[in-house]
């Protein structure tokens, strides 16, 4: 299978000792730029995905078919492996396998499945947890929706912020009894809940936003993290640059004096434009 080796790369990142740093992608654009810096692994948050594909905020407006397409046109786009944040997997427990079904064509290496009350309840201000059983229902619907088992599933609880971290790692040694491949833990505030949470466990961990007591990598791997997330910088990156750009062109500044505007070697790199050129000689008679 085309996608089963992206999957294998995700998999030893969990199964090695080393806590890497994904690269934040949310479009063709930004995931060929983390794949030619080198980066292991690609995080496709729900954030950024509704951010980039709607313009909107991170309220589950977003529909799995519009996530699917934006994960499709990156998988497309590059070779690198995409977790993608698939929120509380767009239903309940048969549309979370459903969810799954639709991420896995659409080429995800991994994908976490959460326990929050999304979209968010009626008159409910606060971010909201299902139950328990109905988070176990949803893990197992996951795992059941896979079709090739390399596709890494994630099991995820932001209890730790939301309830408390007993709750949290009540959670996680239950979906970890589940049968994921690993635990995503949201709203880690300090070394004692990580150390609480690595004890009462035994998969690998995959860590959301976190403080600064939780920025060392050689710690993190320490305490059986492997992924560790650091935000959406880049997407913050290039709405600034947008934003510079087209206030400086209203302003009336002429195109070429423009500042800060990726370089034509760049641009033809990303857009792999050698690789369109040597197919353009060879199927249409073009010259190199
Ligand atoms: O998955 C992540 O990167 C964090 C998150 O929930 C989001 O950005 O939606
Ligand atoms: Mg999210």
């Amino acid at each position: 299978m085309a996608f089963r080796s992206r999957r294998e790369k995700l998999r030893s990142i969990l199964s090695g000792s080393a806590c890497i740093r994904p690269g934040s992608a949310y479009d063709a654009i930004s995931i060929r730029i983390a794949e030619d810096l080198g980066f292991p692994l690609c995080m496709f948050g729900g954030s950024v995905a509704s951010l980039a594909v709607l313009g909107d905020p991170d309220i589950t407006l977003i529909t799995l078919t519009e996530l699917a397409e934006q994960m499709r046109r990156m998988s497309r786009a590059a070779k690198l492996p995409v977790l993608v944040d698939a929120d509380h997997g767009y239903g309940n427990a048969l549309n979370v396998r459903r969810t799954v079904q639709e991420l896995e064509t659409a080429g995800a290496a991994g994908l976490t499945i959460e326990d929050t009350l999304l979209p968010a309840g009626f008159g409910e201000p606060k971010t909201q947890l299902i139950s328990l059983e109905e988070g176990v229902g949803k893990m197992k619907a996951a795992l059941d929706g896979r079709s090739d088992p390399s596709l890494v599933i994630m099991g995820r609880t932001g209890a730790a912020s939301i309830t408390s971290i007993e709750d949290a790692i009540r959670r996680a040694q239950a979906y970890e009894a589940c049968g994921v491949d690993a635990l995503f833990l949201t709203g880690i505030a300090s070394r004692a809940e990580l150390a609480a949470i690595t004890a009462a466990t035994r998969l690998p961990i995959v860590l959301g936003g976190a403080p600064d007591e939780l920025n060392a990598l050689d710690y993190l791997a320490g305490q059986r993290v492997r992924i560790a997330l650091q935000g959406h910088a880049p997407i913050a990156a290039a709405t600034q640059a947008v934003y510079e750009t087209l206030k400086a062109l209203r302003e009336g500044t002429a195109p070429k004096a423009l500042k800060g505007l990726a370089s034509p070697d760049l641009t033809s790199r990303i857009m792999r434009e050698a690789d369109v050129k040597a197919r353009s000689a060879g199927l249409l008679g073009l010259k190199k």
